[in-house]
């Protein structure tokens, strides 16, 4: 679904990652790991097309791509219904009401987003991947505000993804219990480029 050849990332004009290599099938989940700051959003934000790559390949249709990002990208005055059959009218995907029994929002429905919780907000933002009806979701670390019961909810909604063919690659520290690959990114660090004295003129 998703093919990355010899992938460099940069952020802020400095490389950050170079020579990332991956291949995603249907029914597959990869997991990214690493220390803060080592590239995990940079990498995500270039697989789904919202900054260019620094060099390498992408091969997949971004038309596949949900992406869910740190901020819940939810539309505020919107009650929780509203925001669903917004989504599902702009990609023309799935069904908001299976949306709403898997993260459990039938009681939020008729709230404004703007007045939910951090974690019932993210959870609004979660459901919104399953009404795009996109088959490769990328998400970076979907499970922050979540509570133990609201994690769990999010893990059987991937399984249930990745089971109907769909795919997943996530940026999260936690063990979702989900059967996928890690990539530890700590060895696709950019190194610097080598600093010359001589350039550095009368400043040293
Ligand atoms: N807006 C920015 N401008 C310039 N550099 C940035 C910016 N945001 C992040 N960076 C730098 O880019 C590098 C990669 O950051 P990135 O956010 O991709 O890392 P991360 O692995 O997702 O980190 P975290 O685990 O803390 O979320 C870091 O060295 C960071 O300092």
């Amino acid at each position: 679904m998703i093919a990355v050849r010899d992938l460099g990332v940069s952020r802020g004009g400095m490389p950050v990652l170079a020579g990332v290599q991956f291949a995603l099938s249907s029914g597959e989940a990869l997991v990214l790991r690493g220390p803060n700051g080592i590239g995990k959003t940079t990498l995500l934000r270039t697989l789904a097309r919202l900054q260019p790559p620094l060099c390498g390949e992408i091969l997949g249709d971004v038309d596949d791509i949900a992406y869910a990002a740190h901020a819940d990208g939810l539309k505020l005055t919107l009650t929780v219904d509203e925001n669903l059959a917004f989504w599902a009218r702009v990609f023309g995907g799935g069904d908001p009401e299976a949306a709403i029994r898997a993260f459990d929002l039938a009681s939020l429905r008729d709230r404004p987003a703007g007045g939910l919780s951090a974690g019932q907000k993210r959870r609004l933002s979660l459901a919104r991947l399953m009404v795009t009806g996109r088959r490769l979701w990328i998400l970076d670390e979907p499970t922050v505000s979540l509570d133990a019961a609201s994690v769990q909810l999010f893990a059987s909604t991937i399984r249930s993804h990745l089971a109907a063919g769909g795919a997943a690659i996530m940026a999260t520290h936690i063990d979702l219990g989900i059967e996928g690959r890690v990539l530890d990114l700590a060895p696709f660090k950019a190194k610097l480029p080598a600093f010359d004295a001589d350039d550095a003129g009368g400043f040293l």
